[in-house]
């Protein structure tokens, strides 16, 4: 049966800003506080899902989140209308408010992590939502996701839900960013490759100094045994805390994975020769040839890696089995980067041609081309049982678009996300988004 892997992209929301939430995020701190135009970023993120429908990937899309989040807002104390509360935050507590407004759902590679059919215990697909426990503002995503996911892929026959891990940093979960898997077809077993930053309960494990490690390796543990998947389809790895400590705060940031190919830095991981044996041993078992490309860091810095987003990638299979590399601007702007590329393309490897999109609104809070994706692989029975109205088509990108240029605004500062007109618009837009992509009922304000 054919399979595939379709990447689902995060739909940015009205309210996407520069909050410098992030901590350990490099981009997220030296641009808070500027200027965003959510509808640029919007219209970008749109762009490139475009571009690979065109290039003949099926393409999905995932819905934003409802911000502000007033319920959340309520749950820390602050009440009366939806308006007052929301200018009571913004009077005594204007971070909260910041962090109530974020449109970080938008990187979707942190919704879930993801396992395919082939490797899971009873033979459905399995979805994990990720409690993205480090950051609060990221920590409020996972019930609207579960609900939105829920919407998505309806047909339990095929697809199985769980709620997010345990809500402390100890189960630290960050979706699919620290998830790669490696298989020879998209639809026969593979090997999934958890990577974490820590290690909560076992102190032998060396962890960062500066910038803290979402990743857990016991809620990698636990996804694994959620999941159903058995020894020998999967590796763990652990992240060089150093490169964690230079800005590197998700594996996706320094590493990313396709078929049989691991693009990686030299500097990524701990213990890396074993890694590589590991993951070379386990899919040699299944028939698959590992392969491994690995950038030193004489050619990109640890620093060039994380100011291009070299490995914030998507490495796609095209229908001639040859790879795809899709990267940022920021990529072209960097010398050393943009050298090493097309010497890459050039070696006659797996990896031929390099297309380059502007997503410089996402970028400008550390989420690039891969943060941007989910990936889902699916055999063609459990494609046709997706929800249709989430696969993107021509008019479905043409009606998203003019929905975007209707209800967004082209510029948000700090001060306007007080204003209660914001959310308005925010519900207005979301409740039509619900009946275009026909999720029924899945925001708060919709289902309370
Ligand atoms: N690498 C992957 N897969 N995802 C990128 C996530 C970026 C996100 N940025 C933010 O949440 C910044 C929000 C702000 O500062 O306004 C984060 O740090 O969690």
């Amino acid at each position: 049966m054919k399979s595939y892997e379709v990447n689902f992209d995060g739909l940015v929301g009205p309210t996407h800003n520069y909050g410098g939430l992030s901590f350990g995020n490099v981009a997220s701190q030296s641009n808070s506080q500027q200027h965003s135009n959510p509808k640029e970023a919007a219209l970008q993120g749109l762009q490139k899902m475009k571009a690979l429908m065109d290039m003949g990937f099926v393409q999905g899309v995932l819905a934003p989140q409802e911000r502000p989040d007033v319920a959340a807002l309520r749950s820390l104390g602050f009440s009366g209308t939806d308006a007052q509360v929301i200018q009571r935050a913004a009077k005594d507590a204007m971070p909260l408010l910041v962090a109530s407004c974020s449109a970080s759902s938008m990187w979707v590679a942190n919704a879930a992590t993801v396992s395919p059919s082939a490797d899971t215990a009873d033979g459905r697909v399995h979805f994990t939502a990720a409690n993205l426990n480090c950051k609060y503002h990221r920590s409020i995503e996972h019930p609207t996701t579960s609900r939105v996911l829920g919407a998505m892929f309806a047909d339990a026959k095929h697809f199985a839900h769980h709620a997010a891990l345990p809500a402390v940093s100890q189960f630290g979960d960050e979706g699919a960013a620290n998830h790669t898997r490696f298989c020879r077809e998209y639809g026969e077993a593979g090997v999934e490759f958890f990577v974490f930053g820590r290690s909560a309960f076992d102190p032998r494990y060396p962890a960062p100094q500066k910038y803290p490690a979402r990743q857990t390796l016991e809620a990698s543990q636990a996804v694994a045994r959620l999941h159903g998947l058995k020894d020998d389809g999967v590796v763990y790895a652990q992240q060089n805390p150093a490169v964690i400590d230079a800005g590197v705060f998700h594996n996706d940031v320094i590493a990313v994975g396709n078929g049989e190919v691991l693009f990686y830095h030299e500097d990524a991981f701990l213990n890396t020769e074993q890694m590589l044996g590991e993951l070379q041993g386990k899919l040699g078992k299944l028939g698959g040839n590992f392969q491994s490309v690995c950038v030193p860091r004489a050619l990109v810095s640890v620093e060039d890696a994380v100011r291009s987003y070299l490995f914030n990638s998507q490495l796609l299979t095209r229908a001639d089995g040859s790879m795809l590399l899709i990267v940022p601007e920021e990529c072209r702007a960097n010398e050393r980067v943009w050298n090493y590329l097309q010497g890459l393309t050039a070696s006659g490897g797996l990896i031929r041609e390099v297309k380059v999109f502007d997503l410089k609104q996402s970028m400008q809070n550390g989420g690039g081309p891969a943060c941007l994706r989910l990936r889902v692989a699916l055999n063609e029975t459990e494609l046709a049982a997706v929800n249709p109205g989430v696969i993107m088509t021509a008019p479905l990108y043409d009606t998203l678009t003019q929905w975007v240029n209707q209800h967004y605004r082209d510029s948000l500062r700090e001060s306007d996300l007080a204003d209660p007109q914001l959310l308005l618009e925010c519900r207005t837009a979301l409740d039509e988004l619900t009946q275009i992509l026909k999720l029924g009922s899945v925001y708060p304000f919709q289902i309370n």
